[in-house]
């Protein structure tokens, strides 16, 4: 599904991705964990050819993306922040993403799963921060690709908003999807990931199950497990 082979990216003097290697086959939910500032925006931009590395090689669906754009549009992205232009109503918003994907999408079922019925009609400005990110989940989901790259997919939802994410996540991996997380919230990540991707100094430190990285950190709590790498690495 996805490969990347030997990818750097600078940012000025700041190399952020040096050399890192990735493959991912097949379905599940994969977290890409690391520190803050450790590059996972800059990996999943990468794949999204949204951040052009320096060196090395990605393909997504055997194909290398390099100077395509056509196979962005088979790929839900859910962004960190949406920047969604504020004067526009929710319902509106949807209708754009609907054209410009050119995919037929179905976002009534998730409407009605994230209670937003009410805030149909309101300019997204006006939304409050948890509402605006139901809106933007109900924009990753409402089309049918194989592959969903969500950047915090869990910022600011209540618990209810947060049970329907996890059941609509169940139910894309059931059907086969891949899917890439990224997310600070270790509790979610233990709940959900079939496999944890942690990136440290520009490159993969790990990929395997949890169960494997407590293993391997000697660990029997997952957020020992992560606080071990840490401080394995600063020795
Ligand atoms: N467009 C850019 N221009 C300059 N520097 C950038 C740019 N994008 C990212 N960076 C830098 O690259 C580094 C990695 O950023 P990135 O957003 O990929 O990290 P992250 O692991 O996703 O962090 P966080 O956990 O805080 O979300 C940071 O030092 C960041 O400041």
């Amino acid at each position: 599904m996805i490969q990347v082979k030997n990818v750097y990216k600078k940012f000025g003097k700041n190399q952020v991705l040096s050399g890192l290697d990735l493959s991912i086959n097949g379905g599940g939910i994969f977290a890409v964990l690391g520190p803050n500032g450790s590059g996972k925006t800059t990996l999943i931009k990468s794949i999204l050819g949204m951040v052009i590395p320096d060196k090395g090689d990605i393909l997504v669906q055997e194909n290398l993306i390099k100077n395509k754009w056509k196979y962005r549009k088979d790929i839900n992205y859910l962004p960190q922040i949406a920047n969604f232009p504020g004067n526009l109503k929710v319902k509106e918003l949807m209708a754009m993403i609907m054209d410009l994907r050119q995919k037929p999408g179905d976002g009534k079922n998730l409407i009605e799963r994230f209670s937003l019925e009410p805030h149909l009609h309101k300019k997204l400005a006006t939304l409050s921060g948890g509402t605006k990110q139901k809106v933007n989940i109900v924009l990753a989901f409402m089309f049918d690709s194989q592959l969903l790259v969500l950047d915090e997919p869990t910022t600011g939802l209540d618990p209810n908003a947060l049970i329907q994410l996890k059941e609509l996540l169940r139910k894309e991996k059931e059907q086969g999807k891949t899917i890439l997380i990224t997310s600070h919230i270790l509790q979610f990540v233990e709940e959900m990931a079939d496999e944890v991707i942690y990136l440290l100094e520009g490159k993969i430190y790990f990929k395997g199950s949890i169960a494997d990285l407590k293993k391997k950190t000697n660990q029997d709590n997952f957020e020992h497990a992560i606080a071990a790498i840490a401080s394995q690495t600063h020795d």
